[in-house]
């Protein structure tokens, strides 16, 4: 039977997994977005979900920021809804012959310090791994269009 996490999101495809987490595709059963659910046991001895949601809720409306559409317990695990993004900047890096035009570089700095640091220091948060693979592209946008992946990110006033 289909699982339906959040009330509303029916679970699809396993599409990631990262230390602490796994992602699943699922779709809004009225609206029928698809969206990506991050699923972690809440038996885990270090839980980290509820801080990335919160994280993401903290940064909320910023620049290359996820929209988190629901997060909560389900049975015995931590649920994360949040946008579905494309594929990572070290996907498109690999998918590009690991070579990037210089105007993608500057685009890319551009995106990745004028828009992202900014908020994450206004907001008390630093980031110790902006890297390629915790930036991933906007799905389905033929540019560039960065967005940060805050689950590396660490507190500090909180
Ligand atoms: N919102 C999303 N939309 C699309 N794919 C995603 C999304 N979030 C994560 N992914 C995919 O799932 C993979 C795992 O993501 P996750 O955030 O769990 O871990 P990570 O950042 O790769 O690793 P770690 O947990 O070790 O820091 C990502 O590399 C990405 O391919």
């Amino acid at each position: 039977m289909d699982r339906i996490v959040g009330g509303k999101f029916k679970l699809g495809r396993k599409i990631g997994c990262g230390s602490f987490g796994v992602i699943y595709l699922a779709t809004h059963i009225d609206t029928y977005e698809i969206v990506a659910v991050k699923i972690e046991s809440s038996k885990t001895k270090h839980p980290q979900l509820f801080y990335e949601a919160k994280l993401y809720n903290t940064l909320q409306g910023g620049s290359g920021i996820a929209n988190v559409k629901w997060c909560g317990v389900d049975g015995d695990e931590n649920i994360l809804v949040i946008d579905l993004l494309g594929p990572s900047l070290e996907d498109l890096f690999v998918y590009c012959g690991r070579k990037f035009s210089l105007k993608t570089v500057l685009m890319l700095a551009d995106q990745m310090v004028i828009d992202n640091l900014p908020l994450l220091i206004s907001s008390c948060f630093i980031t110790f791994c902006i890297v390629h693979n915790t930036m991933t592209k906007v799905q389905h946008c033929s540019e560039i269009e960065l967005y940060l992946m805050c689950n590396r990110t660490h507190f500090l006033n909180t």
